[in-house]
């Protein structure tokens, strides 16, 4: 089920009891479940939850990442661009 979500929905969503949303360019990504199981480790992805992470997961990762865990993690879009 996809979603629209404002910035200020996914700022809602940053520690454990609303889960922990994060947003990487147009798309918002629910790492609740994964943030144990993410090779740079839970503690990288506490810090950017409820925030665009677009330019730090850009310099970490390449379009693979997106396309292997994208489908399970993914839950919606972002209405407008978050101002960095
Ligand atoms: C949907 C969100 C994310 C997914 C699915 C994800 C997935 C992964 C995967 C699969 C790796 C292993 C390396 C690779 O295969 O390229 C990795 C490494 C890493 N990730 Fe993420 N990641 C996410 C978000 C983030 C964010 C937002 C940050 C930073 C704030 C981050 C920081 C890192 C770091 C530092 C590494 C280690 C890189 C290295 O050892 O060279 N990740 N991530």
């Amino acid at each position: 089920m996809s979603k629209t979500f404002t910035p200020a929905d996914v700022a809602t969503h940053k520690d454990a009891s609303s889960g922990l949303y994060i947003i990487i360019d147009d798309g918002v990504y629910d790492v609740t479940n994964f943030v144990d199981e993410h090779p740079g480790g839970a503690k990288i992805l506490k810090r950017v939850a409820g925030k665009d992470a677009t330019k730090q997961f850009w310099k970490y990762h390449n379009e693979g990442v997106l396309k292997k865990y994208g489908g399970k993690l993914r839950v919606g879009s972002v209405a407008e661009k978050a101002k960095l």
